[in-house]
């Protein structure tokens, strides 16, 4: 495989499409769709006219033209999208040697008790607003370890490692560059945000987890109990249902009939629905549906105003493109978008991982800074790095 191009700026997007280097990938159990070099970058804007830009950029594009790229957290910032100079579907691929030997500084943001203080805060605030109007029902929170190693990251040989999960989509896409900086991100994601192929749509929101375990038994007993938890159920409900409720308008066909079930990483079990329909017609892409449909409670919060606006009160930075969409369009409106979490954003020798739990009344503060740690864990594994958090 080719060294990775970061797309950084002119000169950098000029010398990736010049070698035809390696901008995006996106590989999932459906094969994997690799960009090499860069031809342009979308316009960049807010969520809401994504749809739009992309809609005009294919208009003036080649037949075989795809667009891929990044959406941020926040809906009103700019999105980052390019069209790879070629691109290429490929099955097969050459398993991955293991991490490098490398040695690493870890800076959380916050610790784990820090987190478990958010949540506090988080399950305060629902408290205090309880049974009013504008109740907030769900938050995701979320929090951050910075990991600088002495030797640069390679962040193709990082996903090829993340990849090896049938369970999860890998994914390397440039994102804009920072105080002239290139960097990208890096994830293996397990949650379908949005994917389109004609007239038919699906979505897998995914929410309420639990870790895995290398016991088979206890394995198992981690799915049922998850399955049967009624915090959990509720979490999961709240995403789904407003999956439905923003689908349903564009639809003539949807539902969810497998109902709610567990779905397992190599390193997480999840509650899933997976919910399949039919557009009413195709005048909307799939970027334009991503648009739609992002952020949703499997990442923000209900309402989701009000949790966006907590979050920002309580997370000690800006996501940036942590919880939004990585995924690709082509000119026919078809494509696929997936939530950009467990992930890091890569940049030279540093990786700043980022994990979130979703907190409802009735969470417990200590089990969801857990969470957040078992969900670092296959990005720690990736990089090769062991990390013990104090818990008192
Ligand atoms: C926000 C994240 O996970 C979301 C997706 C699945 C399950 C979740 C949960 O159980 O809290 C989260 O909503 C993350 O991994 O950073």
């Amino acid at each position: 495989m080719t060294a990775v191009s970061i797309v950084a700026d002119g000169t950098r997007a000029r010398q990736a499409s010049a070698q035809g280097q390696t901008t995006v990938v996106l590989q999932g159990a459906a094969g994997t769709l690799l960009g090499e070099g860069l031809r342009a970058v979308l316009p960049a804007g807010p969520a809401d006219t994504l749809g739009a830009r992309v809609a005009a950029f294919f208009a003036g594009a080649d037949a075989g033209a795809v667009l891929a790229g990044a959406l941020p957290f926040e809906p009103t910032q700019a999105d980052y999208l390019v069209q790879p100079r070629a691109t290429r579907r490929r099955r097969d691929a050459a398993p991955p040697g293991p991490p490098p030997a490398l040695r690493w500084r870890l800076r959380h943001e916050p610790d784990a008790a820090g987190y478990a203080a958010s949540v506090r805060r988080a399950l305060d605030v629902m408290a205090a607003g309880a049974g009013r109007p504008e109740e907030l029902s769900k938050i995701v929170l979320s929090r951050s370890l910075v990991a600088a190693a002495d030797a640069p990251i390679d962040p193709l040989a990082l996903l090829a490692r993340l990849a090896t999960d049938p369970a999860i989509t890998g994914f390397l896409v440039p994102l804009p560059p920072r105080g002239g900086a290139p960097r990208v991100l890096v994830g293996a994601t397990p949650e379908l945000l949005v994917a389109k192929q004609g007239l038919r749509v699906l979505s897998h929101p995914l929410a309420g987890s639990a870790r895995r375990h290398s016991e088979p038994a206890a394995d198992r007993a981690a799915a049922d109990g998850l399955l049967r938890s009624e915090k959990d159920r509720r979490e999961h409900a709240i995403v789904a249902d407003f999956i439905l409720d923003t689908l349903a308008p564009h639809c003539r066909r949807l539902s969810a009939p497998q109902g709610m079930m567990p779905v397992g990483t190599r390193s997480m079990w999840h509650l899933g629905t997976r919910i399949e329909g039919e557009l009413k017609d195709g005048s909307i892409n799939a970027a334009g549906l991503a648009a739609l449909l992002h952020p949703t409670p499997a990442i923000c919060g209900l309402p989701r105003n009000m949790a966006a606006r907590l979050i920002r009160e309580i997370e000690p930075y800006a996501r940036d493109f942590y919880a939004g969409a990585v995924g690709w369009c082509d000119a026919a409106g078809d494509g696929a978008w997936y939530v950009s979490i467990r992930c890091a954003e890569v940049a030279g020798h540093t990786a700043r991982l980022y994990a979130g739990a979703g907190i409802v009344p009735g969470s417990d503060p200590w089990a969801e800074a857990d969470e957040t740690a078992a969900k670092y864990g296959a990005l720690l594994q990736a990089l090769g790095i062991e990390m013990q958090e104090q818990r008192p």
